[in-house]
C-alpha cells in the first residue's frame, strides 16, 4: 500500500492504493510508519512523497465512514501531525488528483511540487462532512481565510496554476513531477525549514475575517439545506484563532457531521452514482462480461427543443457529430444554438477558448442521409408521430453501415421498422441536457447486449451518469416522480386553494424546486401530451371530449359526464393542468403556467388567477373541497412515488434500489442529502410508508398509483434492509 524507497539520501514513500491511491488504513499507517522510519534512518535528508498509478490522493477511502473492515491504524490526523512534524523536510510530488485527505496529506508536507494539470479540490462538502483532519485549520494558514472560504465551503475543484497563486502549492512542472520533487528535495537538504510547518502560521487576512464570513453565508445559502457548507464555513472561520483552539472547533463539528444522517445519505449517493455503470441484464450480460463497440460518431436527425443540448454533450467528448435536418435553416439554428451553450461555458470559463474552438470543429450539417451512413450512432429527435419516425429510420437502415445503432424513446415501433431489432436502444437526455448529468438507457425486447455495452459506454464518454431501464412505458424517471405530481395536482383540484403551500412543502423538505414549479419549467403542453398519449392508448380524445363540453359549458349534464369521463372508468387523471393549458398557458416558456414570469425575472410569482380557474373548474366538476394537513401534502407527494420506485423494481424495469435513487437525484432534484427517494424510504421505515400506501389506497380508490407494490409490502411486513431489495425483487416472479 506504501512502498519505501530510498536513493541516496532521500526516501520516497510511493502511495500505491489503486485506482484513486485512496487513504484507507493500510495506506494511513504505511505513510506514518514510513515517516518514523525516514526520521530515524541517519542517511535520510529529506522524504518525498508521492502517488502511483500516476495520481497523488483523491481523499480519504470513503468506503471506510460505514464500513471500517477493523483494521485499527492510525487515523489521518495523526498522520497529517507525523507528516508536519518530521525533523526531515517532507516534499509533496503531486499530480492528477489531490483531494479531500490528499490535500491535507500535501498541506501538511513542507514543500508541495505539482504538474501544471493537478486536479486539487476540498470535496468533503459534498459527502456532507469537512476536511477534519486539520484541512479546515492548516489551508487557511498556508492560504488565506479568502481562498479557504471560497473553496472548502464550495468544494470546488481548482487547478495548479490557482493553487500556485495561493501559494498553495511551491512549483509548477509540466512533466515528470517526481523527478521535479527529488530535484527539489536534493536542494533543501539541510536548511533550516520550521517557518514551513504549516500550523506554525498565522492566516494572512483575520482582520478581513467578518466580511470573508459574511460573504461565503452569501455565496453558498442556497446550499444551507445541507449542514455541511455552514460547518465548513465556521471551521475555516475558527482558524483566525490560535491553532489548537481552532483545531477543537474543527473536531467538534466534524464529529456533528460524521454523525449526522445526511453525510450517510450523501456518501450512499457517491457510490450510488457509481454503481449505475455496472449494469446487468436478464440473461447474465453485464459491463463486465460485454463489450461493445465504441461511439466516435453520432447523427442527430431532428431537431427540438432540447437538440442544442445533446449536440454540445457530444462535441464537449470531442465525438463527431452530425445534425441531420431536411431544411438548412433548422441546421443551422441548431449550430447557432450549440454555439450560444458553449459560448456560455466559456464565458464561465468552464471551458478556454482553445476547447470552444476545438468543440465547434467536431460539429458538421448534414444536408444529405448519405452523409450519416457511416456514423457510430444516429440519435432520434424527430417529432412525435411515429409515422414519421419509422420512416425515417427505414431510409435509414438502408443507408447506415450494418453496425450503426439506433437510438429512439419508440424502441419496439423503430425495430419492427428496420432489419436491425438488435441494434436499436433508448436514450433519454433530460432538459437541458447540457447541464443534467441523468441519462437513462432502455433496452427493448430485442436490443442486443453488446448493444447495451456501447450506449453505456457512450454515456460515460460524454459524462453522463447512465441508469439502464427496461422498456415499458415511456421514460421511468418521470413515472417515478410523475405520481407526486398528480397527487399535487388531485390535492389542488381537491381545496387546496394555493399553490404554493405544496411546492413549499417539497422545497422545505429539500427538492430543487416543487412540484408546480417543476410542470413551469418543463411546460404545461409536455405533461399534457403525456396525459393526452396515455388517454390515447385507451381510446380517448380527450381534446375531442373536451371541446364536446365546452359547447355547453353550463350544462351539468355535460359537465358531469365530462367528469365521468375523465375518470375513465376507475381511473382519476390531473386534468387541472389541462384546463390550465387549453387556457393558453404554456408554463416558464410563454410567462404563465401554474405561476406567472416576466421577461425581466424568470422567478416565479405567484398567481391570484389560478384559484378564480381553480374554482370554475371545480364547480364545474362538482368537485366538493376539503382541507389537507401538512402531513397529506408530504405523504402524497412522496409516498406515492416511493410506492412506485418499489413497483419499478418488482417489475424488474430497473436492476437495483441505487439506480432509482439516481434517477430521482439527478433527474428530479431529489434531496441529495436524503439520497434518493428509496433511500429516503429505508430511512423513514417502509412499514411506515406501506401503512400509509394502504390508507391512500382505501380512501382513493380512482389513483391507482396507491395500490401497494408486492414488493413493498414484503420488505415492510419483514423488515428488509435496502442491500436486499434488488435481489427480492429479482427473486420475485415477473409481472
Ligand atoms: C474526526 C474525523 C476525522 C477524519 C477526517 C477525514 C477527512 C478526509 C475526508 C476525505 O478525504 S473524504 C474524500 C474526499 N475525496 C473525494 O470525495 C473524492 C472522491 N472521488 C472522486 O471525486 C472521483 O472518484 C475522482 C477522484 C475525481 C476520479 O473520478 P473518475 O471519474 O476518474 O473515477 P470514479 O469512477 O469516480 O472513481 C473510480 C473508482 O474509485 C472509487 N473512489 C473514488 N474516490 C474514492 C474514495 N475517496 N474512497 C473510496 N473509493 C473511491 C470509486 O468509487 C470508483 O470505484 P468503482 O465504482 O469503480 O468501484
Amino acid at each position: 500500500m506504501v512502498d519505501y524507497v530510498q536513493e541516496n539520501n532521500i526516501a520516497t514513500l510511493w502511495v500505491n492504493n489503486p485506482p484513486v491511491n485512496s487513504l484507507s488504513s493500510n495506506v494511513r499507517q504505511g505513510i506514518y510508519d514510513g515517516i518514523a522510519r525516514a526520521n530515524d534512518d541517519p542517511t535520510v535528508k529529506a522524504i518525498v512523497i508521492a502517488g502511483r498509478n500516476r495520481t497523488f490522493i483523491a481523499g480519504a477511502d470513503i468506503k471506510e465512514f460505514s464500513n471500517s473492515d477493523g483494521n485499527i491504524s492510525v487515523s489521518l490526523v495523526e498522520v497529517t501531525d507525523q507528516l508536519e512534524n518530521s525533523s526531515k523536510p517532507v516534499i509533496a510530488a503531486i499530480e492528477n488528483f489531490c483531494m479531500g485527505g490528499g490535500l491535507e496529506v500535501a498541506i501538511s508536507c513542507h514543500y508541495r511540487i505539482a504538474h501544471h494539470k493537478t486536479r486539487f479540490a476540498f470535496p468533503e462538502v459534498n459527502l456532507g462532512i469537512l476536511p477534519g483532519a486539520t484541512g479546515t485549520q492548516r489551508f487557511p494558514r498556508l492560504t488565506s481565510l479568502r481562498f479557504a472560504l471560497d473553496i472548502i465551503p464550495s468544494g470546488r475543484v481548482f487547478s495548479a496554476e490557482e493553487a500556485f497563486d495561493n501559494s498553495a502549492v511551491d512549483k509548477i512542472v509540466d512533466d515528470k513531477v517526481y523527478e521535479a520533487a527529488l530535484n527539489f528535495a536534493s536542494t533543501v537538504i539541510d536548511k533550516d525549514f520550521n517557518s514551513r510547518r504549516t500550523s506554525k502560521r498565522s492566516p494572512p487576512d483575520t482582520d478581513l475575517l467578518g466580511d470573508l464570513v459574511s460573504k461565503a453565508y452569501v455565496t453558498n445559502s442556497k446550499r444551507f439545506k445541507e449542514l455541511a457548507p455552514k460547518y465548513c464555513i465556521k471551521a475555516v472561520a475558527a482558524a483566525a484563532k490560535p491553532y489548537d483552539q481552532g483545531l477543537l472547533i474543527e473536531r467538534d463539528l466534524a464529529f456533528q457531521l460524521f454523525t449526522s444522517g445526511q453525510a450517510n445519505a450523501l456518501q450512499y449517493a457517491f457510490f450510488a452514482e457509481r454503481s449505475t455503470s455496472k449494469w446487468e441484464l436478464p440473461g447474465g450480460f453485464n459491463w463486465k462480461n460485454t463489450n461493445g463497440r465504441p461511439i466516435n460518431s453520432v447523427a442527430i436527425v431532428g431537431s427540438g427543443k432540447m437538440t442544442a443540448g445533446i449536440v454540445t454533450c457530444f462535441l464537449r467528448a470531442k465525438i463527431r457529430t452530425f445534425v441531420f435536418n431536411t431544411t438548412e435553416m433548422a441546421n443551422r439554428q441548431v449550430f447557432i444554438n450549440s454555439m450560444n451553450i458553449l459560448a456560455n461555458d466559456r464565458k464561465k470559463r468552464r471551458i478556454t477558448a482553445e476547447e470552444y474552438y476545438i468543440y465547434l470543429s467536431y460539429f458538421t450539417y448534414a444536408k444529405s442521409p448519405k452523409i450519416i451512413a457511416k456514423v457510430d450512432a444516429v440519435i432520434d429527435d424527430l417529432p412525435q408521430d411515429v409515422n414519421i419516425k419509422r420512416d425515417i429510420f427505414q431510409k435509414l437502415d438502408r443507408i447506415c453501415k450494418p453496425s450503426t445503432i439506433f437510438c429512439t424513446m419508440e424502441i419496439e415501433k423503430i425495430a419492427s421498422a428496420t432489419k436491425r431489432p438488435k441494434m436499436v436502444i433508448g436514450t433519454h437526455f433530460f432538459a437541458p441536457a447540457n447541464v443534467m448529468r441523468l441519462l437513462e438507457v432502455e433496452y427493448g425486447p430485442e436490443t442486443a447486449p453488446r448493444t447495451v455495452a456501447a450506449i453505456m459506454n457512450m454515456g460515460k464518454k460524454i459524462r453522463k451518469v447512465s441508469v439502464l431501464v427496461s422498456n415499458r412505458t415511456g421514460v421511468v424517471a418521470n413515472r417515478l416522480m410523475g405520481v407526486g405530481t398528480d397527487q399535487a395536482v388531485f390535492m389542488l383540484e381537491d381545496g387546496i386553494n394555493d399553490q404554493r403551500l405544496i411546492d413549499n412543502c417539497m422545497e422545505d423538505f429539500g427538492m430543487a424546486m416543487g412540484k408546480f414549479k417543476t410542470i413551469d419549467i418543463i411546460g404545461m403542453d409536455a405533461n399534457v401530451d403525456v396525459l393526452r398519449k396515455t388517454l390515447n392508448e385507451q381510446g380517448y380524445d380527450l381534446d375531442e371530449n373536451r371541446n364536446m363540453v365546452r359547447k355547453s359549458l353550463n350544462n351539468f349534464l355535460h359537465s358531469y359526464t365530462y367528469y365521468a369521463f375523465f375518470k375513465y372508468g376507475s381511473r382519476r387523471y390531473p386534468l387541472f393542468t389541462y384546463e390550465l393549458s387549453v387556457l393558453g398557458k404554456k408554463g416558464e416558456r410563454n410567462g404563465y403556467g401554474y405561476y406567472r414570469y416576466t421577461t425581466e425575472n424568470r422567478q416565479p410569482i405567484y398567481d391570484e388567477e389560478i384559484v378564480e380557474i381553480l374554482k370554475n373548474y371545480r364547480k364545474r366538476m362538482g368537485i366538493q373541497t376539503r382541507t389537507f394537513t401538512y402531513q397529506e401534502i408530504f405523504e402524497r407527494c412522496l409516498y406515492s412515488s416511493v410506492n412506485e420506485g418499489f413497483k419499478i423494481l418488482e417489475e424488474k424495469i430497473a436492476h437495483k434500489p441505487q439506480d432509482i435513487d439516481v434517477m430521482s437525484l439527478m433527474g428530479y432534484g431529489f434531496p441529495r442529502q436524503v439520497g434518493g427517494i428509496m433511500k429516503f424510504a429505508e430511512t423513514t421505515g417502509t412499514e411506515r410508508i406501506y401503512e400509509a400506501v394502504c390508507r391512500y389506497n382505501k380512501l382513493y380508490p380512482d389513483q391507482p398509483c396507491w395500490r401497494p407494490s408486492k414488493l413493498l409490502e414484503r420488505v415492510a411486513k419483514e423488515n428488509i434492509p435496502m442491500k436486499y431489495w434488488g435481489q427480492i425483487a429479482n427473486s420475485m416472479s415477473k409481472l
